[in-house]
């Protein structure tokens, strides 16, 4: 049933073939990643829709990795989901996927539990991918209280009531106020052993909207223990933008800043092309592409920014398809690249080291030409050029250098 993929050196079954050893617990996690999403209204799963530019899935994944007790990772998504294998390459470690869904939610969990075939002593921590703002502290304060107390066959996070609740009619008028001193809303990760779950979710699924009730329905007792307020399911239209306010403000950083350097050897019988305009000159860079020093410098200072290596990682000098390659077309490539990883450029400043011709003349060009590479505006764009006082190399006409800084944005798209 279950197709996977192991992001990992370590799996799910490497988690169920160690012994418990005393005082210590195994725990993994669980991630049901199978709905569809109506309610979000996308036409396409919630869970890959991007928030501060990364698919939900993602970053529901990082933030249980961020909590070193947790030993794997198990993803449980529709058997022809046609959008993981695009976000698999960057899942973080220990990620196991199983392609096990079913139709409810409690199917998909009682179906990734089967598929990930744990020990049914192992700890398992059910966790909605919808819920990506869930803090590392709150799943270890599960973890301590849970494991710590013997007489509950598990827990949840929870949040205590702190609003006046009324139960309406289907036209919408107040029957009652109902007392909610005693009233807790559901979160997830909720936290039972994985023998418990499976018999708990063996049966009708009728009613079951989460594995505490599935384990009440034995009779067995379950903890509530406070989560924050800010662990939120990512459910209808709007909450994405809540979502990115709370992960915005914990610890997204809005900006990224990136540098690019670049030389090339000047040379006769070659076009001289600085930032995608050619100039007129007796000599021209040399280099497998056009030699575009500026556009070279521009690109690796893009690239920094996003941090996603440099030039020639994405376009090696050794393949053939690069040779006399157009580098605008190049730094178009990884504009959109960074693009959709959720970054925008916000400006460029670069300056160019060359000895002759005077570049001046031709500043408005390249202006222009970088900015539409960019897909900036020229205000946004500047480009300096010096001489090197005629010292060494650069001064002596045998090559020219740039330099460029970036700064990248997060976009909202
Ligand atoms: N058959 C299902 C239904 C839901 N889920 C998962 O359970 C979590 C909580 O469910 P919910 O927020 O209701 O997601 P959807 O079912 O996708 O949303 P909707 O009800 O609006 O369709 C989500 O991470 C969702 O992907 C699942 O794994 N399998
Ligand atoms: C598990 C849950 O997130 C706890 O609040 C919730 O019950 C899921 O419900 P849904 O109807 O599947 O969104």
């Amino acid at each position: 049933m279950a197709d996977e993929i192991t992001a990992c050196k370590c799996s799910g079954q490497d988690t169920q073939a160690k012994p418990e050893a005393p005082g210590r617990f195994h725990i993994a996690a669980l991630v049901c990643a199978a709905g569809v999403g109506a309610r979000m209204g996308l036409g396409h799963p919630k869970q890959y829709m991007r928030i501060a530019g990364e698919p939900m899935l993602l970053l529901t994944l990082r933030a249980l990795a961020r909590v070193p007790r947790i030993e794997s990772i198990h993803v449980v998504v529709s058997p022809d989901d046609p959008y993981i294998d695009g976000i698999a390459d960057r899942f973080p470690r220990n990620v196991v996927l199983h392609r096990a869904g079913g139709a409810e939610r409690a199917e998909s969990v009682r179906n990734g539990l089967l598929a990930a075939n744990f020990d049914r002593e192992n700890w398992v921590l059910v966790h909605d991918a919808a819920r990506p703002c869930v803090k590392a502290s709150e799943i270890d304060r599960l973890l301590d209280q849970v494991l710590a107390d013997e007489s509950v066959a598990g827990g949840i996070l929870a949040l205590p009531m702190a609003d006046t609740v009324k139960r309406v009619d289907a036209r919408h008028r107040i029957v009652e106020t109902v007392p909610r001193k005693e009233l807790w809303r559901a979160a997830t990760p909720q936290l039972f052993r994985a023998g418990v779950l499976i018999e708990a979710l063996d049966g009708s699924l009728e009613g079951i909207t989460d594995e505490a009730s599935a384990v009440e329905r034995l009779g067995l007792p379950v903890k509530v223990v406070a989560g924050r307020a800010t662990n939120i399911k990512v459910t209808n239209p709007g909450d994405e933008r809540v979502a990115e306010l709370i992960l915005g403000e914990e610890h997204m950083v809005p900006f990224r800043v990136g540098q690019g350097y670049d030389s090339h050897r000047l040379v006769e019988g070659r076009p001289l092309i600085l930032g995608g305009v050619e100039i007129p000159f007796e000599k021209g860079l040399d280099g497998h592409s056009d030699a575009d020093v500026l556009l070279h410098a521009v690109t690796d200072a893009v690239l920094g920014a996003a941090a996603l290596g440099d030039i020639g990682q994405h376009f090696p000098p050794s393949d053939p398809k690069w040779k006399g390659a157009d580098s605008g077309k190049l730094l178009a490539a990884i504009v959109e690249l960074v693009h959709s990883r959720g970054w925008t450029v916000v400006n460029l400043d670069a300056t160019i080291v060359a000895e002759r011709p005077k570049i001046g003349p031709h500043m408005p060009a390249i202006r222009r030409s970088v900015a539409a590479l960019l897909g900036v505006g020229e205000d946004v764009v500047n480009v300096k050029a010096k001489t090197n006082e005629k010292m060494d190399d650069v001064g002596r006409e045998a090559g020219m250098m740039a330099h460029a800084v970036v700064l990248l944005a997060r976009s909202n798209g």
